[in-house]
């Protein structure tokens, strides 16, 4: 479908403009590097087919996209009783590493997997004895939707790892609320481990694909987790995945996502099977790389860009 691509690189240079309404992410020292133009996008269809325009040879970190992948994994492992019993699912309104909600309620349980207190404690428990062990079956987990290995990228975990002083200080709160199964460096070392896997655009589009369809993979034909975990996965991205923007993510684009600092969004976009002449009725998944970002930790042109597509061929769910 030539006319998709044509259409989405007037788009992505119509928004690129917008980078210069964010900045990359200042504290985390590797993720300030990043080149605060970038703009990508990658949307896989239901047959596997991508259409890839702008900044796209690029590997990044998943950082908080990573967030909705491990509580879809710990669900998938260990049951959604279990790690509903462990982290609730509401937003919180406040900051994604704000100290205040799980202070204000303590010792309750963190209000949703999305902010950095309930995915410490959901990396904390996905299965495996060791750091290393919990990583490997992330990994593999990961790696079954996709289709190849991934792999750490070791700067930006370093870098995030020297620089964690609130993630710290949120997993002392955690562990002093018998929250915390393991230790707090431990606990911390699985959460930024997952944050600093390098990841591409049509990877990620991939995962996104398997969420909007439910857990089912339409391009292998196989169901990697069940459609319930999917179901909360995409409340949680709605509610919660674009942090205090959320509300207005909902209103103007209307799709499951999640944000990372890095600047990726994965959007999840369900079937729709009416007004067929619009583009992506099947449902399709979409990654978006701009590493400039708002307050809100969002991709500052990606969500505009998001915002576009959404409009002109009608992906909202609402
Ligand atoms: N919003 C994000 O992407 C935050 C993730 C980042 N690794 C942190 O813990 O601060």
């Amino acid at each position: 479908m030539q006319e998709v691509v044509d259409q989405l690189e007037i788009w992505v240079e119509e928004n690129r403009s917008h980078t210069i309404l964010g900045e990359t992410a200042k504290y985390i020292p590797a993720l300030a590097e990043q080149d605060p133009s970038q703009l990508g996008i990658c949307i896989m269809d239901y047959d596997g087919d991508t259409y890839s325009v702008g900044d796209t040879n690029v590997n990044f970190t998943l950082q908080s996209v990573s967030k909705i992948i491990s509580f879809v994994a710990l669900c998938h492992f260990k049951g959604l009783d279990f790690v509903l019993d462990k982290v609730d699912v509401e937003p919180t309104g406040e900051s994604f590493n704000s100290i205040i909600p799980f202070e204000i309620h303590r010792p309750g349980k963190p209000f949703n997997p999305l902010i950095n207190a309930g995915a410490i404690t959901v990396a904390s428990m996905l299965p495996g004895d060791t750091v290393e062990e919990k990583f490997d079956r992330f990994l593999l987990f990961v790696e079954g939707m996709i289709g190849h290995n991934l792999e750490l990228d070791d700067e930006v975990y370093q870098s995030e790892w020297k620089t964690a002083h609130r993630n710290r200080a949120l997993a002392y709160y955690l562990k002093e609320s018998n929250l915390l199964d393991l230790d707090v460096e431990e606990a911390l070392e699985i959460y930024i481990r997952l944050c600093s896997i390098s990841i591409n655009l049509k990877d990620l589009a991939k995962i996104g694909l398997v969420i909007a369809h439910d857990g089912f993979d339409p391009v292998e034909e196989q169901q990697i987790f069940s459609s319930d975990v999917a179901r909360i996965a995409k409340v949680l991205m709605v509610t919660c995945g674009m942090y205090n923007s959320s509300g207005k993510f909902a209103a103007h684009v209307g799709i499951p996502a999640k944000s990372g600092v890095s600047g990726g969004i994965m959007a999840s976009v369900p079937p729709k099977w009416h007004s067929e002449e619009k583009a992506f009725r099947k449902g399709c998944g979409i990654a978006v790389f701009g590493p400039a970002i708002d307050a809100n930790g969002n991709s500052a042109a990606g969500t505009m860009l998001l915002r576009q597509i959404s409009t002109e061929w009608d992906f909202s769910i609402f």
